[in-house]
């Protein structure tokens, strides 16, 4: 096990949204990130948009989700083709349990169906995170962009608008004296990036693009990025989504939400031609992102996208 310490931590504050592109403070952050998703698949930020104590009202609705009683958490079904609803703990993952939700409208829908009486104060928390969540994530993607020299083609093909993301809150159980830890088995998400928060309850494990597993110590208020599988196509290869999983111990429950962006319905993505030369081929023909989850989302290979779309 490698020490904890690795993972860097790369501080962000709301000013780096307003930083001229060729100051050499941008420059050298973009520079972190690169390399921080080259060495590790992901590093650690604190960011003051998204601050202590937003995370831990985040955290006391979570809790007031979990605790609502079965039948009532049974309601709400999975929306749509995408990951969500809510998951019950099941033989594979004995420990975990999850609620995703989406965008705005599903937010109020979701405390009507949990509530019918209301929830004061629920749905502003949630739509909060998600705004400044995707503000977050569409800042990480557009330094990475850029770290490659692409900064034009991120503009060109505008993601800034052509990104969702889906908040899932996830709850793990402590394990019984005889039940193994294991809270989620290794997997690398099908997302752009995914960012996580957790109450102090560590457990996420990393698989380093070197073989090593690394248990992240997570600092109080620090958000975990994750390069999910579209930042692999995105970079030709140069990136690769990260092997992670989530291991139980100790006497306290563990409590997550992740912020996991997509690509919007029918977007396209695929190889930037500035990153195709005689030595680097391009790797994945384009493909529609939306239709790739469709056939996959239950596909927990870990070559799905690869067989999907690889050439
Ligand atoms: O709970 C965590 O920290 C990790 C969750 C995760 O990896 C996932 O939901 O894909
Ligand atoms: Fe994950």
């Amino acid at each position: 096990m490698a020490n904890v310490d690795e993972i860097p931590i790369i501080e962000l504050s709301g000013e780096v949204l307003g930083l001229g592109r060729e100051s050499e403070k941008w420059k050298a952050l973009i520079k972190k990130v690169r390399e921080a998703f080259e060495e590790y698949g992901c590093f650690i930020v604190e960011y003051d948009k998204i601050p202590i104590e937003l995370q831990e009202e985040l955290f006391n609705a979570t809790k007031m989700m979990f605790d609502l009683p079965q039948e009532r958490k049974h309601l709400y079904k999975k929306p749509s083709h995408r990951d969500g609803g809510y998951v019950v703990s099941n033989p594979f993952v004995p420990l975990y349990e999850s609620f995703g939700v989406y965008g705005e409208h599903e937010v109020r829908a979701f405390e009507k169906l949990m509530w019918p009486e209301g929830k004061p104060g629920f749905c502003e928390v949630l739509q909060s995170v998600n705004t400044k969540m995707l503000e977050l994530n569409l800042l990480i993607l557009r330094m990475t962009f850029e770290s490659f020299g692409l900064g034009e083609y991120y503009q060109s093909k505008d993601l800034d608008h052509n990104i969702i993301g889906n908040l899932r809150a996830m709850k793990y159980k402590v394990p019984k004296e005889n039940e193994q830890g294991i809270g989620l088995h290794t997997h690398i998400d099908k997302t752009i990036l995914t960012i996580l928060c957790q109450n102090s309850v560590q457990g996420l494990e990393a698989l380093s693009p070197q073989g090593n597993w690394i248990t992240l110590n997570v600092p109080k208020g620090g958000l975990v990025i994750i390069a999910g599988d579209a930042i692999e196509v995105w970079s030709n290869g140069r990136l690769k989504p990260l092997k992670h999983k989530v291991v139980m111990s100790g006497d306290k429950e563990r409590y997550s939400c992740g912020f996991f962006s997509i690509p919007n319905d029918g977007v396209t993505i695929e190889v930037p031609q500035d990153l195709v030369d005689k030595d680097h081929p391009p790797l994945y023909r384009p493909f529609v992102y939306s239709e790739y989850l469709l056939e996959n989302i239950t596909n927990v290979n870990m070559d799905a996208l690869q067989v999907y779309a690889g050439i």
